[in-house]
C-alpha cells in the first residue's frame, strides 16, 4: 500500500478517522507504513503474536494490545524478523519491545511505547483478531491504519 502523510490524510478525511494521541516511538526501519488492521490482545505473553507473524501478513499491520505493560518485551528482533520475512507492513505495540538496534534495521514499521530487555512468557494466552482499544482509539480488524512520524490514524 502506498504511504501518504498522515497530516494530509487527516485534512482530507479527518471526520472518518481516529487519531491516536499516545506518543509511540518509531523503532522499525520503516517509519511510514499502512495496511489492513489485524489485532492480538495479550498480556506479557508473546506466543500468540509470534504464531500470527509466522503466517503471511499480506501487507497488514498487526496491532498488539499488551495492555500498555512495559514490564516485559512482547517483540524482539527474531519475532520482528518473522513479520518482515512474511510480508507484514508493520507492528503497533501497546507495550514494550527489545533488541531495538536490530529492529531498527528491519524493513518493517514498528511503533512501540518503549523497550525492556526482559522477555515475555510463551503460553499462547490471548485473543486474535478482536477489536482492541487503547488511548481512546479502537482498532477493528479489517479497518485501514496509516502510520508515520506524526502518529497513527485508523478508520472508524
Ligand atoms: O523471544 C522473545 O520473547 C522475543 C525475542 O527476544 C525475539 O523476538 O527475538
Amino acid at each position: 500500500m502506498d504511504t501518504i502523510s498522515t497530516a494530509d490524510l487527516y485534512d482530507e478525511r479527518g471526520s472518518e478517522l481516529q487519531s491516536v494521541s499516545l506518543q509511540f516511538k518509531d523503532c522499525g526501519g520503516d517509519t511510514s507504513f499502512s495496511g489492513t488492521v489485524r489485532t492480538v490482545k495479550c498480556f506479557q505473553d508473546n506466543a500468540l503474536l509470534k504464531s500470527m507473524l509466522s503466517t503471511p501478513g499480506e501487507g497488514a499491520v498487526l496491532v498488539i494490545d499488551g495492555g500498555g505493560s512495559l514490564e516485559t518485551a512482547l517483540v524482539g528482533d527474531i519475532i520482528a524478523g518473522l513479520g518482515a520475512d512474511n510480508g507484514w507492513a508493520g507492528l503497533i505495540v501497546h507495550g514494550a519491545i527489545r533488541d531495538r538496534v536490530a529492529i531498527g534495521t528491519l524493513p518493517l514499521g514498528v511503533k512501540a511505547l518503549g523497550s525492556n530487555p526482559a522477555k515475555s512468557t510463551k503460553t499462547g494466552a490471548g485473543e486474535a483478531d478482536v477489536p482492541v482499544t487503547f488511548g481512546g482509539v479502537t482498532f477493528t480488524p479489517g479497518a485501514t491504519v496509516w502510520c508515520d512520524a506524526d502518529g497513527i490514524l485508523v478508520e472508524r
